[in-house]
């Protein structure tokens, strides 16, 4: 199968004030696959995955050198709209953050903001994206209940299904199920290999049995470096570098 690069970041510095957080990155994202971010708290993971859509601009004192290539355009570049962009690159944070309205409304967020009114339109996607987001059988009763009546696991798979709902490529996911029992944990890592097929998956995660579950390929941050690139496999199995090594069998971090 042919391996597609989605998304590559080239000599990628970010600067919070004089704080170097990320430190030269080039890393590759292949479409269709999962890349886990791993590495101890405080490496730049976040600082990372927020530089993929931009959400880093939102920093007052934030700085960035490099270029992000999505599709092989830069996304710093002057005439790209940061909107648009955000449809295209989706996320989805660590805690779970509905908007406070009801279920249909989340999902209906999205889309409505991007222009579409027609309320067949509007129910047809609403529905699709609960079915992918795997939570319709538990919700179309009620669709109108407030999002905030719902658990924890299901209002991480409302924020997924609002994700979706305005059809991104590209989906990134901060630290998913750190705020989820293991049920709602295991219903969010069996989604994210669903979504692989349709779209490109980005995850942070403190979690090492998740990553090497669920991710295609792995990158280990280390104090903004990136230390490691590969294939899961390779990284849980064989890394090429002591850090690596060190991190994943638990000696630090
Ligand atoms: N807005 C900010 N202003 C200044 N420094 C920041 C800001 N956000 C993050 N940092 C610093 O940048 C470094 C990287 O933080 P980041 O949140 O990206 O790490 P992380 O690997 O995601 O950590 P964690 O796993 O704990 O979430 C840290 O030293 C952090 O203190």
């Amino acid at each position: 199968m042919s391996k597609k690069i989605k998304i590559e970041t080239k000599n990628l510095n970010l600067y919070y004030g004089d704080f170097h957080a990320l430190k030269n990155i080039n890393l590759p994202i292949y479409e269709n696959k999962i890349t886990a971010l791993i590495g101890p708290s405080g490496c730049g993971k976040s600082s990372f995955i927020r530089c993929l859509n931009r959400l880093n601009d939102l920093i007052p004192n934030a700085r960035i050198e490099g270029e992000v290539l999505l599709d092989g355009k830069n996304i710093y570049d002057e005439d790209v709209d940061v909107v648009d962009l955000r449809k295209r690159v989706g996320m989805v944070f660590q805690k779970p953050n509905p908007f406070p309205m009801s279920i249909y409304d989340n999902v209906a967020f999205g889309p409505r903001i991007h222009g579409i009114k027609d309320k067949d339109t509007l129910d047809e996607i609403v529905e699709w994206a609960l079915k992918k987001a795997a939570l319709w059988d538990e919700v179309k009763e009620d669709l109108k209940k407030s999002a905030f009546e719902l658990s924890g696991g299901q209002q991480q798979r409302l924020c997924i299904a609002r994700t979706i709902a305005v059809k991104p490529e590209v989906i990134l996911l901060d630290e998913p199920t750190s705020a989820l029992d293991p049920i709602s944990t295991q219903k969010i890592e069996d989604l994210m290999v669903e979504l692989k097929e349709d779209y490109t998956v980005v995850v942070v995660t403190h979690n090492m049995q998740q990553a090497s579950r669920v991710s295609d390929y792995t990158a280990f941050f280390l104090m903004g470096e990136l230390i490691e690139f590969d294939k899961t496999e390779k990284i849980f199995l064989a890394p090429s570098r002591k850090e690596t090594e060190d991190y994943i069998s638990g000696r630090f971090g």
